[in-house]
């Protein structure tokens, strides 16, 4: 837990709340009205980013890069009318298999 309790899904509330402000003072507002192809290009760029942070070993930058990436991503979703919670379910889903039982599973089919 961090110090203040802060969570993905308070974030995920800021950009549904930033939706309505002003394109030249928000950067979420402009993200959002930039619709699905733009703003999954900055997704991407923030993955890349965030690869090139990782493979460095330098911690802050990874860490910088992993919080860009993850805000960017609930952009993404929030465009996409895919909530944070949707993102959830399907990850507890998916507690009850180990991950190399799954791909197993998934070459038998
Ligand atoms: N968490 C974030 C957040 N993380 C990253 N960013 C912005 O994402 C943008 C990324 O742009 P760039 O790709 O140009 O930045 P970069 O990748 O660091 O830079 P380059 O090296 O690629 O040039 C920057 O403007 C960052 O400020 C964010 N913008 C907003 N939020 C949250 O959203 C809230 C509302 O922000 P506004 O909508 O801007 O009011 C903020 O208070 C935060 O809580």
């Amino acid at each position: 837990m961090n110090k203040t309790g802060f969570s993905l899904t308070d974030l995920e509330t800021i950009i549904a709340e930033r939706a309505t402000a002003s394109p030249e003072e928000s950067w979420t507002a402009q993200l959002l009205a930039s619709g699905v192809e733009r703003a999954s290009k900055k997704l991407g760029e923030e993955a890349v980013e965030t690869v090139i942070a990782a493979v460095s070993g330098k911690k802050s930058d990874l860490t910088s890069e992993a919080a860009d990436l993850l805000y960017h991503l609930l952009v993404v979703l929030k465009i996409a009318d895919i909530p944070l919670r949707a993102i959830l379910e399907e990850l507890e889903k998916r507690t009850t298999k180990s991950g190399i039982a799954e791909k197993a599973s998934r070459k038998q089919n």
